[in-house]
C-alpha cells in the first residue's frame, strides 16, 4: 500500500485524522467496506494514528466538502467540532481566504465558517428540538430532550456527571426514536446560562468533546429554562469549554479553539 498524507487535529480535545483527497483519487475508489477498514485503521490509539473520526478532505463542484467518518468506520451527517479542524486545516495551508467566512459542504448541507484568531465559529443551522424521550445506563435512566443538529442527540439532565458512569457501552435508547443510533448527552447545570457535559458518541464511544452535542446541550437547556432564540451558553466538556449561541433568527453557532498538531504520512 503506498504512502499518503495525513494530518492530526482536534477541537477541544475532539481528535481527528484528517485525509486531504482533493480529487478523490487517494481513497475516493475504496469500497465502503475498504474505507470503513481504512477509518479504523487510522484511529485505533494504538496500532494507528487515534482519533475519535477521520474527516476527507474533498474538493466537489468548485467547494470543499468535508466526508466525516465516526472512529468505528461509520458515516455521520455532521460534526461541529471536526468542521472547524476541517477550516482550520484549509487556512493554515492557504487554500481559503481566513479573513472571509468559508463554506463547507457535508452530509447535513452547506456549513459556514468564520476565523478569529484561534476561535472558529460554525454556524450549525437550524435546531430541531423534539420530543421526550428515555435513556439509561446501569443503574440510572433518565427523561431525555430528543434535539436534532443534523445528527441525532438526546440531552439528559443529570444530578452529576458521575451519574452517567464508565460510558463503556452505548447508553440504552429507544430505537424506535433513533433508528440509526444516537448521540448522548448527560448535562449537568454550574450557574447561570452555563452547563458542562459528558458525551457519548454514536460510532465513538465517550469522546472529551462533542460540538454538535454541546449544541444540542445548550438548545435542550435554553428550552428548559424558558428561553429560546437570543440566548448564549457556556457548554464545558472534559477536553475545554465551547459557547453556544442561538441567534434571534433561529440559528445555533458554535465557537470554540481548532487546531492541527501534526502532518505526515502513513501506510494504514
Ligand atoms: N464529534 C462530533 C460528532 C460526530 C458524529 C457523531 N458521532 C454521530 O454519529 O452523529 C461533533 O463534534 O459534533
Amino acid at each position: 500500500m503506498p504512502d499518503y498524507p495525513f494530518l492530526k487535529g482536534h477541537g477541544t480535545e475532539n481528535d481527528f485524522v484528517l485525509l486531504p483527497d482533493h480529487d478523490g483519487s487517494v481513497h475516493g475508489d475504496l469500497s465502503p467496506d475498504e474505507m470503513a477498514q481504512r477509518v479504523r485503521a487510522l484511529c485505533d490509539r494504538r496500532a494507528g494514528i487515534g482519533g475519535d473520526g477521520v474527516l476527507r478532505v474533498v474538493r466537489e463542484d468548485g467547494g470543499w466538502f468535508m466526508d466525516y467518518r465516526n472512529s468505528d468506520g461509520s458515516v455521520s451527517e455532521m460534526c461541529g467540532n471536526g468542521i472547524r479542524v476541517f477550516a482550520r486545516h484549509l487556512v493554515d495551508e492557504g487554500l481559503v481566504d481566513g479573513s472571509a467566512p468559508i463554506p463547507v459542504g457535508t452530509r447535513d448541507g452547506l456549513k459556514t465558517l468564520t476565523v478569529d484568531g484561534d476561535l472558529i465559529t460554525a454556524d450549525m443551522g437550524t435546531p430541531r428540538v423534539l420530543g421526550e424521550t428515555t435513556v439509561a445506563v446501569p443503574g440510572h435512566a433518565w427523561v431525555a430532550r430528543h434535539v436534532d443538529m443534523g445528527n441525532p442527540h438526546a440531552v439528559a439532565f443529570v444530578d452529576s456527571l458521575d451519574d452517567a458512569g464508565h460510558l463503556l457501552d452505548p447508553p440504552e435508547h429507544d430505537p424506535a426514536t433513533y433508528p440509526e443510533g444516537v448521540n448522548v448527552e448527560f448535562v449537568v447545570r454550574r450557574g447561570d446560562r452555563h452547563v458542562a457535559m459528558r458525551v457519548h458518541e454514536r460510532g465513538s464511544g465517550e469522546t472529551r468533546s462533542c460540538g454538535t452535542g454541546a449544541c444540542a446541550a445548550m438548545v435542550a437547556a435554553a428550552v428548559a429554562d424558558g428561553l429560546g432564540p437570543g440566548s448564549a451558553y457556556r457548554v464545558d466538556v472534559p477536553g475545554g469549554t465551547l459557547t453556544v449561541t442561538w441567534t434571534e433568527d433561529d440559528r445555533v453557532l458554535l465557537t470554540g479553539p481548532a487546531v492541527i498538531v501534526a502532518r505526515g504520512t502513513t501506510s494504514l
